[in-house]
């Protein structure tokens, strides 16, 4: 049942953010990396595990081209399309992305062979999402990667989406697990504890 009104909304939420001008897009998408990098538990935070935006997520080069800048340890996800798990694989610089799993850039094979980052060392997880409601609660693609990545994960969670793309509650199933906060283009909505 919540499975197909996940699917639902699911298709919904990504016909809704697809709908956003690419300009506005991407003028948000700047707005939202500047408030990530004002939080405290970002400035904190020394290795982080950030997404690479595909289709019309809020973009996140920027934002890793100023990680870079602030000598943070940058990691990315790799998927296994098998398991749907995935790793963290720290990159120094864009040059060793390739289109991997879902055409999403990823770090070239031999470098995921030798960076894979422990969860334990990881600080932040910036989470995208299609949705997330008042309590940090979010909706993905439907493959669980991020359910799985963070179970047991104890850093901190940090959700990242367009203003419009928050909502009060979303359907929640047993192995959901929320973000500690939300950053938007307008705020950052605290929905856990607020800091690493
Ligand atoms: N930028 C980014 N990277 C990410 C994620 C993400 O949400 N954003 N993920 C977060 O989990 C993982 C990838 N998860 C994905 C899960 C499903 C589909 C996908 O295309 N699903 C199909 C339907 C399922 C199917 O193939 O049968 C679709 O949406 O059309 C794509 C990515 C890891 N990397
Ligand atoms: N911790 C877990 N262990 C095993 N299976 C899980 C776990 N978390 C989620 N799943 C499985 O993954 C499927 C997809 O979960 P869900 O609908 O929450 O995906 P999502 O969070 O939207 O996707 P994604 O993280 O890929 O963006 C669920 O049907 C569930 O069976």
């Amino acid at each position: 049942m919540k499975k197909q009104e996940k699917n639902r909304l699911r298709r919904r939420w990504q016909e809704r953010r697809n709908q956003i001008p690419l300009l506005l897009r991407q003028e948000m998408s700047r707005e939202i990396c500047r408030n990530v990098l004002a939080y405290p538990a970002l400035q904190a935070a020394e290795t982080i595990f950030v997404y690479l935006a595909f289709r019309s997520e809020p973009e996140t080069k920027e934002l890793i081209q100023e990680l870079f800048a602030r000598k943070k340890r940058v990691t990315v996800p790799v998927c296994d399309k098998a398991s749907h798990t995935m790793k963290a694989v720290e990159i120094k610089d864009f040059s060793c992305l390739v289109p991997g799993s879902y055409g999403i850039l990823e770090p070239k094979t031999e470098q995921s062979d030798v960076l894979t980052i422990p969860k334990e060392e990881i600080d932040l997880v910036l989470v995208p999402g299609l949705a997330f409601d008042a309590d940090g609660y979010r909706l993905g693609y439907g493959a669980g990667y991020y359910d799985r990545y963070l179970k047991g994960y104890l850093g901190y969670k940090m959700g990242m989406a367009f203003e419009n793309c928050m909502v009060w509650r979303l359907p929640r199933e047993e192995f959901d697990l929320p973000v500690d906060c939300v950053v938007t283009n307008r705020a950052v909505v605290q929905t856990g504890r607020s800091c690493l």
